[in-house]
């Protein structure tokens, strides 16, 4: 049985137990939870294997007896394991650290949806093959023919307004320009998205390129409401990544990293769904999905996806295009607005 600690969080312990915490195994480095489950039950009943944690290499399996976790411990500890691929794995015995019960959590993963229609939330859009590959191509280099930005751990571009990070807005004042024609078969293509019942209303005036290494994502936030408009689109190209969205039932419109311990502490109401966003794909956040769930991009090598583990490619860049704000926002959201917070 490998999928039942969906609720279970585990940390490596001293004292002996029935669970026990291998790292250097699992999804990223090419082997099943199935694999390790066979390898393991060699010294007896294996209750569960799960992910310990979201890097993809470590698990916690977890037998009907104390004996057998003692036994597996001694034989595979620190030398190659001849039944998954003679890799080097480090085994502690494991206790459990909390429990939780997200429904929506396979193996210790989030589960990610392939359609944004599965994710139920209003407002969120996903068409896959919005661009070609040559068109993707094309972007590509036409954004990699211009200076990048750097931020600490990826770069960016910014077209149309500059955003600024410390304040999390544009400076309205300070137009960039037009946005570059390369941009205009793209910005056709958006302006008759389906989904969108008044297409007339679909501007888009600011343009934000990132570009993400392997590892790189991106904090949870929501994209200020008093900078842009109710539409955000978001083009992936040259590489997958996963994309969580998070609803805090007692949230505010700071990030979750700015808001006090207190309110993060009395907060245990929090939804999470995520959408694996594929290269070539446009995603459109609009309506509760913009303006009352974070967005979220984890900082992985990779991502658990419907039991397959998908490696983030050399990069992944996005083109991220949004109307800017002139006025404050007068959304339904109040508690995620910061034009309606004091
Ligand atoms: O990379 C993405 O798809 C999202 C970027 C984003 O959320 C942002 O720039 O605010
Ligand atoms: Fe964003």
């Amino acid at each position: 049985m490998v999928n039942e600690c969906s609720s279970t969080r585990f940390i490596s312990s001293s004292s002996s137990s029935s669970n026990l915490y291998v790292a250097n195994c699992g999804p990223y480095v090419g082997i099943s939870l199935d694999q390790i489950q066979l390898a393991f039950s060699k010294f007896g009943e294996v209750k569960s294997v799960c992910a310990a944690d979201q890097s993809g290499a470590r698990v916690v399996v977890s037998f009907s007896q104390e004996s057998s976790a003692k036994a597996a411990l001694e034989a595979f500890d620190g030398k190659p394991c001849p039944y998954l691929s003679g890799r080097i794995l480090h085994i502690r015995y494991s206790s459990i650290l909390q429990t939780s019960s997200p429904s929506s959590q396979v193996n210790g993963f989030l589960s990610v949806s392939l359609e944004a229609s599965e994710l139920q939330i209003p407002g969120i859009y996903l068409l896959k093959d919005f661009v070609s590959s040559e068109e993707e191509e094309e972007l590509l280099s036409a954004v990699d023919c211009r200076l990048w930005k750097n931020l600490a751990k990826r770069r960016v571009q910014h077209y149309g307004y500059e955003f600024m990070y410390e304040t999390r807005n544009v400076n309205t004042k300070h137009c960039l320009g037009e946005l570059p024609s390369f941009l205009s078969p793209i910005l056709k293509k958006i302006s008759s998205f389906p989904n969108i019942t008044d297409t007339g209303s679909i501007i888009i005036d600011q343009l934000t390129v990132n570009e993400y290494p392997p590892g790189v994502g991106l904090s949870p936030h929501i994209d200020t409401h008093s900078a842009f408009e109710g539409f955000i689109f978001s083009l992936s190209l040259a590489g997958p990544c996963i994309m969580e969205f998070r609803k805090y039932s007692k949230g505010s419109w700071l990030p979750p990293a700015i808001q006090s311990t207190v309110t993060r502490g009395e907060n245990p109401e929090v939804i999470r769904k995520a959408l694996f966003l594929p290269p070539r794909s446009m995603l459109l956040l609009s309506g509760e999905a913009r303006y009352a769930w974070h967005h979220y991009i984890p900082h992985h090598k990779g991502d658990a996806v419907r039991g397959d583990f998908i490696k983030r490619a050399s990069r992944r860049v996005s083109f991220t295009f949004r109307k800017v704000r002139n006025g404050p926002c007068c959304c339904e959201f109040s508690q995620y607005c910061d034009s309606q917070s004091d």
